[in-house]
């Protein structure tokens, strides 16, 4: 079933067709992939997709509900959780706290709804620690719970913002570049850690740049060039479309 269904999705900012009707589906327990060059507008359509900016034309059906004028707070209720491209922690927080926080977010959507929840459920905040700690050995942080955000290094604070979205309870969680900057060691972590994250039930769709990942953990990709989706199919497809190897993979692809 689709989870997620992108349909002829536009943005123009001044003289630029950033996103230019793009459509595409992201189903159940799939890892989906955005790629393409610089400034193809793979972002941008990240940006449409939470509702940061709004399409010209086009819609987004999140479980089959119309999200494309919907609030990014309501979207993240919806189950929609993201990352962004610049690592974003709480860095003088330790490592739990910062999955707790993100839960509890999760759980409190509104202050009345957060009285009524807890005095449901006296056991709101355990059964938080308990997601938290599930989430960090998923992630393989779990030795680093007690630890500031700040002292992790570069690779583990990659991991540690995925975790933080995952505590939000996503069912389709949106991961922007998140081997940016990381050494071949770091992007295989990563790349395990978001397998994981697909093979607890929760599905992916994933902008990244390292092509070798990508078609190691991509179920099916989109690519975009200026704007346009120029081809979608597994890995293998893609890797073997004359059209993408012309228009952005060239010949020195080693994916
Ligand atoms: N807020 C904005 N105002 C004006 N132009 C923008 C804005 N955001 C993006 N653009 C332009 O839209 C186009 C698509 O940008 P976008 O960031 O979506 O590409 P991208 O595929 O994510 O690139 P990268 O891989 O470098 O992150 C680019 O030409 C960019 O300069």
């Amino acid at each position: 079933m689709a989870l997620l269904q992108v349909q002829n999705l536009s943005k123009r900012f001044g003289g630029v067709q950033a996103v230019d009707t793009v459509s595409f589906s992201v189903k159940e327990d799939q890892i989906y992939g955005l790629i393409g060059p610089n400034g193809a507008g793979k972002s941008t359509t990240f940006n449409l997709l939470t509702s940061m900016i709004k399409p010209d034309s086009g819609k987004v059906i999140f479980k089959d509900k119309d999200i494309s004028n919907e609030k990014p707070h309501k979207i993240a209720m919806l189950g929609l959780g993201r990352t962004f491209q610049h690592v974003n922690l709480f860095s003088e927080s330790t490592v739990l706290d910062n999955i707790l926080m993100a839960n509890y977010c999760r759980i409190s959507d509104s202050f009345w709804g957060t009285i009524w929840k807890s005095f449901k459920s006296p056991t709101t905040l355990l059964t938080g620690q308990e997601k938290a700690f599930e989430i960090l050995k998923l992630a393989d942080l779990e030795n680093y719970a007690d630890e500031l955000a700040k002292n992790l290094d570069h690779g583990h604070q990659g991991m540690l913002q995925i975790a933080i979205a995952l505590a939000t309870e996503p069912q389709l969680l949106l991961l922007d570049e998140p081997m940016r900057g990381m050494n071949p060691i770091e992007t295989e972590e990563i790349s395990d850690f978001i397998i994981k994250i697909k093979e607890s039930g929760t599905s992916v769709l994933i902008i990244e740049h390292d092509m070798k990942a990508m078609m190691k953990i991509c179920d099916q990709l989109s690519v975009i060039v200026y704007g346009k989706k120029i081809a979608e199919g597994t890995p293998d497809e893609i890797r073997n479309n004359p059209e993408v190897i012309n228009a952005y993979l060239g010949s020195d692809n080693d994916a």
